[in-house]
C-alpha cells in the first residue's frame, strides 16, 4: 500500500508543467468573471476634464470672500465659456470647470442676494474640484494581466470606452461521477441507492473558479467501462475530474483505469478528509496530456479536495494568482481537537468580533456528512500530529473567490 503524500508533493505533481490556456477575445459584456490574459493601458484620462465634485459655485479662488455675478450655468455635459473676471458659475456636480475658475464651493455654503451669490472667504485652489486625470492617466497601466474581471475592473474598462478584452480561455472540465449506487436527483431511489450530490456541489465549484463544465457522466462500476468512459472524457476536456472509485474496494477502478491508459503521478494523501485522492494524466486528443483528479466519494471529501486542488489547478490554467492560492487568515479555536498522521481540513464557521475572529466547528466532521460544509467560511487547518486547545490560533483557508 502506498505511503501517505503530503498535500505539498500533491500539488507540486498536479501543477507540474501546467500553463496557461490560450487567450480569446470578448466583448466586455460577456467578460464577468474571466481572467485578463494581457496588461490593459489606459486610452483616456479619467476623469477627461477638471469638474466639479459638488453642486455648488465655481470660481477664482482669488474672488473669493465677494459677492459675484453668476455669469454662466454648467450642468454635467453641457458646454462651458472662460468664466468672466470677477464672477462666478452655477455648478452642478460632474460640470466642466469652466476655464478660469479653479475652486467650486458648495451651496449650502452660499447665500443668494439680489440674483449674486455670497461666496465665503478663504476658498483654496483645487477646492472641490476633480482634477483630469486624478483616477487614470492615459498610456499609464489600468489592469495588470491574471486579474479577475470583477465588477470594479468592468466598470474601469467601460470608463475608457473599451468594448472588448483578451482573457483566457476557459478550462474545459469532464466531470465524472463513478458508482453504480448513484442516482440523479428526478429518478425515483432503488434500496440501496443515493442521489448524486458531488455532481451539482462540484459543477458550482468549478464554475466558481472559471472552468466550463463541458461534459458530465456517470461511469459504470466496471474496469473496460471506466477505461472506457476515462478515456473518451480527456478528449475534449483540458482536465477531467472523477469522484468516488479511489479507494481499495473490489468496485473501486479508477485508479486501475488510470494506470492502464494514462499515468498516476501520486495516491494516498495525508489529509483528512480525501486521503484516497488520485492524480494523474490522461491521453487527450493527439496524446496531449489530460490532468486527471480522482476525488474520493465522500461528498465532503470531494468539497475540500475541490478547494485544495481544483481551485489552484483552475488559477494555473487560467494564469490567475489570486485563484491559485486560496486566502488564509488567523483565528482562534472555539473547541479543541487533535490529529493523527493526515492534516485536518475542519469545516468552520468565522465570527468576526472586536476580539478578533472566531472559528466554531462544524459539530459532526465526518467526510460522508455534507451538513458540515453547508454555510462554511473557511477551512481550519490542523497541522498532522497536533493538538488544538480552544483559544489557540489557527490557520484557515477562505473559502471565497475574488
Ligand atoms: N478498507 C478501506 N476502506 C476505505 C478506505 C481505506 O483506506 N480502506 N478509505 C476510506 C476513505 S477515507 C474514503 S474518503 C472513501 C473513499 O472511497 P472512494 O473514493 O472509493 O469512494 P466510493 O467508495 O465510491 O464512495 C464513498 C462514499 O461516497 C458516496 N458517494 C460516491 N459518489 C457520490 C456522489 N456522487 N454523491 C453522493 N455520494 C457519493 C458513496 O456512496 C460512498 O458512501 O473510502 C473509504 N473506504
Ligand atoms: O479520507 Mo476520507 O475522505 O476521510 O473519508
Amino acid at each position: 500500500m502506498a505511503e501517505l503524500q503530503p498535500i505539498e508533493a500533491a500539488l507540486a505533481a498536479l501543477l507540474e508543467d501546467v500553463a496557461p490556456l490560450p487567450t480569446e477575445v470578448v466583448s466586455c459584456s460577456q467578460a464577468a468573471g474571466r481572467v485578463l490574459s494581457e496588461p490593459v493601458l489606459a486610452r483616456l484620462d479619467v476623469p477627461p476634464f477638471d469638474n466639479s465634485a459638488m453642486d455648488g459655485y465655481a470660481l477664482h479662488h482669488g474672488d473669493a470672500g465677494q459677492t459675484l455675478p453668476i455669469t454662466q450655468r454648467v450642468a454635467a455635459g453641457s458646454g462651458v465659456q472662460p468664466l468672466s473676471p470677477a464672477s462666478c458659475a452655477r455648478i452642478f456636480t460632474g460640470g466642466e470647470l469652466p476655464p478660469g475658475a479653479d475652486c467650486v464651493v458648495m451651496q449650502e455654503r452660499v447665500e443668494k442676494k439680489d440674483g449674486l451669490a455670497v461666496i465665503p472667504a478663504d476658498i483654496p485652489a483645487g477646492d472641490n474640484v476633480r482634477r483630469r486625470g486624478r483616477d487614470v492617466r492615459a498610456g499609464a497601466p489600468l489592469l495588470d494581466a491574471g486579474i479577475h474581471l470583477d465588477a470594479a475592473a468592468l466598470g474601469h474598462l467601460a470608463g475608457q470606452g473599451i468594448t472588448e478584452v483578451a482573457v483566457r480561455r476557459r478550462p474545459r472540465v469532464a466531470l465524472l461521477s463513478t458508482g453504480d449506487e448513484i442516482v440523479d436527483p428526478g429518478q425515483p431511489l432503488a434500496p440501496g441507492q443515493i442521489y448524486n450530490s458531488n455532481r451539482p456541489m462540484l459543477r458550482q465549484l468549478l464554475e466558481r473558479f472559471g472552468a466550463e463544465v463541458v461534459l458530465v457522466a456517470s461511469v459504470p462500476d466496471d474496469p473496460e467501462g471506466t477505461r472506457a468512459t476515462l478515456s473518451r472524457a480527456a478528449q475534449g476536456a483540458d482536465v477531467v475530474v472523477s469522484t468516488g472509485g479511489v479507494s481499495v474496494g473490489e468496485e473501486d477502478h479508477v485508479r486501475a483505469a488510470l494506470e492502464s491508459i494514462g499515468r498516476l503521478d501520486l495516491w494516498r494523501l495525508a489529509i483528512r478528509p480525501g486521503k484516497p485522492l488520485a492524480l494523474g494524466r490522461l491521453p487527450g486528443k493527439g496524446g496531449r496530456p489530460v490532468r486527471f483528479v480522482g476525488l474520493p466519494g465522500n461528498p465532503v471529501s470531494c468539497f475540500v479536495g475541490a478547494w485544495l486542488f481544483l481551485r489552484p489547478l483552475m488559477g494555473a490554467l487560467l494564469g490567475c494568482p489570486a485563484l491559485a492560492e486560496l486566502p488564509t487568515l488567523s483565528a482562534r479555536a472555539d473547541f479543541a481537537t487533535s490529529t493523527g498522521p493526515r492534516r485536518h481540513y475542519m469545516r468552520v464557521a468565522l465570527e468576526f468580533s472586536e476580539q478578533g475572529i472566531v472559528a466554531s466547528a462544524f459539530r459532526d466532521q465526518n467526510s460522508g456528512v455534507l451538513s458540515s460544509c453547508v454555510g462554511a467560511d473557511a477551512l481550519a487547518v490542523i497541522p498532522e500530529q497536533s493538538h488544538i486547545a480552544r483559544g489557540d490560533a489557527l490557520d484557515c483557508l477562505w473559502l471565497r473567490v475574488g
